[in-house]
Protein backbone atom coordinates (compact mmCIF):
# COMPACT_ATOMS: atom_id res chain seq x y z
CA UNK A 1 0.00 0.00 0.00
CA UNK A 2 1.49 3.98 -0.96
CA UNK A 3 1.27 6.06 1.58
CA UNK A 4 -1.66 8.10 0.52
CA UNK A 5 -3.63 4.68 0.25
CA UNK A 6 -2.95 4.35 4.27
CA UNK A 7 -3.80 8.00 5.09
CA UNK A 8 -6.79 6.84 3.19
CA UNK A 9 -7.85 3.98 5.32
CA UNK A 10 -7.33 5.49 8.66
CA UNK A 11 -9.46 8.29 7.62
CA UNK A 12 -12.19 5.87 6.37
CA UNK A 13 -11.65 4.41 9.52
CA UNK A 14 -12.11 7.72 11.51
CA UNK A 15 -15.43 8.56 9.38
CA UNK A 16 -16.67 5.40 10.68
CA UNK A 17 -15.79 5.58 14.13
CA UNK A 18 -17.48 9.46 13.60
CA UNK A 19 -20.09 7.47 12.70
CA UNK A 20 -20.73 4.99 15.28
CA UNK A 21 -19.68 7.09 18.12
CA UNK A 22 -20.90 11.29 17.39
CA UNK A 23 -24.51 12.18 18.24
CA UNK A 24 -26.72 13.05 15.54
CA UNK A 25 -26.98 16.46 15.19
CA UNK A 26 -23.52 17.51 17.03
CA UNK A 27 -20.50 19.24 15.60
CA UNK A 28 -17.38 17.58 14.54
CA UNK A 29 -13.68 19.45 14.91
CA UNK A 30 -11.36 18.66 12.26
CA UNK A 31 -7.90 19.30 11.92
CA UNK A 32 -5.18 19.65 9.16
CA UNK A 33 -2.93 18.31 6.38
CA UNK A 34 -2.99 15.69 3.95
CA UNK A 35 -4.24 12.69 6.23
CA UNK A 36 -6.97 15.29 7.70
CA UNK A 37 -7.79 15.79 4.32
CA UNK A 38 -8.68 12.24 3.32
CA UNK A 39 -11.23 12.52 6.48
CA UNK A 40 -12.59 15.10 5.36
CA UNK A 41 -13.43 13.73 1.98
CA UNK A 42 -14.91 10.84 3.80
CA UNK A 43 -16.80 13.31 6.52
CA UNK A 44 -18.11 14.08 3.44
CA UNK A 45 -20.47 11.33 3.10
CA UNK A 46 -22.10 11.44 6.26
CA UNK A 47 -22.70 14.85 6.27
CA UNK A 48 -26.53 14.95 6.54
CA UNK A 49 -26.18 13.62 10.02
CA UNK A 50 -24.41 16.61 11.48
CA UNK A 51 -25.08 20.18 12.27
CA UNK A 52 -21.17 20.55 10.40
CA UNK A 53 -18.06 21.22 11.67
CA UNK A 54 -15.50 23.16 13.10
CA UNK A 55 -12.10 23.54 11.62
CA UNK A 56 -8.67 23.79 12.98
CA UNK A 57 -7.49 26.03 9.81
CA UNK A 58 -8.19 28.25 7.23
CA UNK A 59 -7.50 25.50 4.84
CA UNK A 60 -9.75 22.82 6.57
CA UNK A 61 -12.52 25.35 6.81
CA UNK A 62 -12.35 26.21 2.50
CA UNK A 63 -11.94 21.82 2.17
CA UNK A 64 -15.25 21.47 4.10
CA UNK A 65 -16.98 24.01 3.25
CA UNK A 66 -16.44 22.57 -0.79
CA UNK A 67 -18.26 19.92 0.77
CA UNK A 68 -20.81 21.57 1.29
CA UNK A 69 -20.54 21.34 4.89
CA UNK A 70 -21.34 24.02 7.31
CA UNK A 71 -18.26 25.49 9.69
CA UNK A 72 -19.36 27.17 12.64
CA UNK A 73 -16.95 29.54 14.86
CA UNK A 74 -15.61 28.14 17.75
CA UNK A 75 -17.21 30.53 20.03
CA UNK A 76 -20.33 29.75 19.27
CA UNK A 77 -19.70 25.87 20.34
CA UNK A 78 -19.89 24.52 23.70
CA UNK A 79 -19.35 20.61 22.73
CA UNK A 80 -17.62 18.94 20.73
CA UNK A 81 -17.93 14.74 20.80
CA UNK A 82 -14.75 14.08 18.78
CA UNK A 83 -11.59 15.62 17.18
CA UNK A 84 -10.00 13.98 14.36
CA UNK A 85 -6.66 14.74 12.92
CA UNK A 86 -3.33 14.19 11.60
CA UNK A 87 0.21 13.89 13.34
CA UNK A 88 4.07 14.44 12.68
CA UNK A 89 5.12 12.04 15.13
CA UNK A 90 3.12 9.88 18.24
CA UNK A 91 4.18 7.88 20.80
CA UNK A 92 3.15 4.80 22.83
CA UNK A 93 1.53 7.55 25.40
CA UNK A 94 -0.56 9.11 22.20
CA UNK A 95 1.26 12.19 22.90
CA UNK A 96 2.18 13.95 19.63
CA UNK A 97 4.30 16.20 17.54
CA UNK A 98 1.52 18.33 15.22
CA UNK A 99 2.23 21.89 13.31
CA UNK A 100 4.09 20.71 10.21
CA UNK A 101 1.33 21.92 7.88
CA UNK A 102 1.79 25.38 11.04
CA UNK A 103 -1.99 24.54 12.37
CA UNK A 104 -0.65 23.88 15.78
CA UNK A 105 -2.27 26.89 17.84
CA UNK A 106 -6.08 25.87 16.26
CA UNK A 107 -5.89 22.43 16.56
CA UNK A 108 -5.19 22.44 20.45
CA UNK A 109 -7.77 25.04 20.71
CA UNK A 110 -10.22 22.82 18.95
CA UNK A 111 -8.76 19.99 20.76
CA UNK A 112 -8.97 21.68 24.31
CA UNK A 113 -12.68 22.02 23.51
CA UNK A 114 -13.34 18.25 22.30
CA UNK A 115 -14.03 15.36 24.63
CA UNK A 116 -12.08 13.02 22.59
CA UNK A 117 -9.41 13.36 20.40
CA UNK A 118 -8.99 10.62 17.70
CA UNK A 119 -5.46 10.74 15.74
CA UNK A 120 -5.20 9.49 12.57
CA UNK A 121 -1.66 8.71 11.18
CA UNK A 122 0.00 5.47 8.69
CA UNK A 123 2.52 3.51 10.65
CA UNK A 124 5.91 5.72 9.93
CA UNK A 125 4.79 8.44 12.41
CA UNK A 126 4.49 6.04 15.44
CA UNK A 127 8.10 6.41 16.93
CA UNK A 128 9.39 5.42 20.34
CA UNK A 129 11.38 8.80 21.38
CA UNK A 130 9.76 11.90 19.56
CA UNK A 131 12.12 14.69 18.46
CA UNK A 132 13.30 13.15 14.83
CA UNK A 133 10.45 15.64 13.71
CA UNK A 134 11.56 19.30 14.27
CA UNK A 135 8.83 21.00 17.09
CA UNK A 136 6.81 24.09 15.40
CA UNK A 137 6.98 26.56 17.87
CA UNK A 138 4.22 29.53 16.96
CA UNK A 139 5.60 32.75 18.05
CA UNK A 140 4.20 36.64 18.04
CA UNK A 141 6.72 37.82 15.13
CA UNK A 142 8.50 40.80 17.76
CA UNK A 143 9.87 38.07 20.21
CA UNK A 144 11.12 35.57 17.01
CA UNK A 145 14.66 36.38 18.00
CA UNK A 146 14.18 36.13 22.17
CA UNK A 147 12.40 33.40 21.47
CA UNK A 148 15.14 31.59 19.27
CA UNK A 149 17.78 32.63 22.24
CA UNK A 150 15.49 30.67 24.74
CA UNK A 151 14.82 27.60 22.56
CA UNK A 152 18.71 27.41 22.25
CA UNK A 153 19.33 27.54 26.25
CA UNK A 154 16.84 24.56 26.09
CA UNK A 155 19.51 22.37 23.59
CA UNK A 156 17.14 23.07 20.67
CA UNK A 157 18.61 24.46 17.37
CA UNK A 158 15.69 26.34 16.05
CA UNK A 159 15.12 27.37 12.28
CA UNK A 160 12.72 30.07 11.21
CA UNK A 161 10.45 28.30 8.73
CA UNK A 162 11.20 30.86 5.75
CA UNK A 163 8.10 32.55 4.26
CA UNK A 164 5.73 30.81 6.07
CA UNK A 165 3.13 33.14 7.93
CA UNK A 166 0.15 31.40 10.17
CA UNK A 167 -3.44 31.81 10.14
CA UNK A 168 -2.77 34.02 13.22
CA UNK A 169 -0.76 36.24 11.49
CA UNK A 170 2.61 34.81 13.27
CA UNK A 171 5.95 32.82 12.85
CA UNK A 172 7.00 29.59 13.22
CA UNK A 173 10.19 28.57 14.44
CA UNK A 174 10.90 24.62 14.30
CA UNK A 175 13.25 23.58 16.90
CA UNK A 176 15.78 20.66 15.75
CA UNK A 177 17.56 18.33 17.96
CA UNK A 178 15.60 18.01 21.47
CA UNK A 179 14.88 14.36 22.45
CA UNK A 180 12.05 14.32 23.96
CA UNK A 181 11.88 12.50 26.75
CA UNK A 182 9.56 14.90 29.06
CA UNK A 183 7.20 15.10 26.30
CA UNK A 184 4.57 16.82 29.48
CA UNK A 185 7.07 18.82 30.87
CA UNK A 186 8.70 20.03 27.89
CA UNK A 187 5.40 21.26 26.62
CA UNK A 188 5.08 23.69 29.26
CA UNK A 189 8.60 24.84 29.30
CA UNK A 190 7.99 25.96 25.68
CA UNK A 191 5.19 27.59 26.57
CA UNK A 192 6.39 29.42 29.32
CA UNK A 193 8.74 31.25 27.56
CA UNK A 194 7.21 35.05 26.71
CA UNK A 195 6.44 35.33 22.93
CA UNK A 196 5.58 31.86 22.68
CA UNK A 197 1.81 31.55 21.70
CA UNK A 198 2.02 27.20 21.92
CA UNK A 199 4.22 24.48 20.63
CA UNK A 200 3.52 21.17 18.64
CA UNK A 201 3.46 18.96 21.56
CA UNK A 202 0.38 17.33 22.10
CA UNK A 203 1.18 16.06 25.83
CA UNK A 204 -1.17 17.36 28.27
CA UNK A 205 -3.95 17.03 26.06
CA UNK A 206 -3.20 14.00 24.11
CA UNK A 207 -5.03 11.61 22.12
CA UNK A 208 -7.23 9.28 23.41
CA UNK A 209 -7.41 6.80 20.27
CA UNK A 210 -4.43 6.28 17.75
CA UNK A 211 -6.54 4.63 14.50
CA UNK A 212 -2.70 3.82 12.76
CA UNK A 213 -2.62 2.48 9.26
CA UNK A 214 -0.36 -0.46 8.34
CA UNK A 215 0.48 -3.09 5.58
CA UNK A 216 -1.68 -5.16 8.13
CA UNK A 217 -5.01 -2.81 8.10
CA UNK A 218 -5.87 -0.10 10.10
CA UNK A 219 -5.01 -0.59 14.14
CA UNK A 220 -6.92 0.87 17.19
CA UNK A 221 -4.68 2.16 20.04
CA UNK A 222 -5.84 3.79 23.29
O1 LIG B 1 -0.19 21.69 11.16
C1 LIG B 1 -0.44 20.58 10.71
C2 LIG B 1 -0.96 19.47 11.48
O2 LIG B 1 -0.48 19.40 12.78
C3 LIG B 1 -0.97 18.10 10.83
O3 LIG B 1 -1.86 17.32 11.57
C4 LIG B 1 0.32 17.38 10.79
O4 LIG B 1 1.33 18.20 10.24
C5 LIG B 1 0.23 16.06 10.02
O5 LIG B 1 -0.03 16.34 8.68
P1 LIG B 1 -0.09 15.20 7.58
O6 LIG B 1 -1.33 14.43 7.80
O7 LIG B 1 -0.11 15.97 6.27
O8 LIG B 1 1.16 14.37 7.70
Amino acid sequence: MTQDELKQAVAQAAADYVAQTAPAGSIIGVGTGSTANFFIDALAAIKDRYQGAVASSEATRKRLEGHGITVFDLNDVSDIPVYVDGADEIDGGLNMIKGGGGALTREKIVAAVAREFVCICDASKLVEVMGKFPLPVEVIPMARAHVARELAKLGGTPVLREGFVTDNGNVILDVKGLAITDPKGLEAQVNQITGVVTNGLFAVRPANLLLLGTADGVKSIR
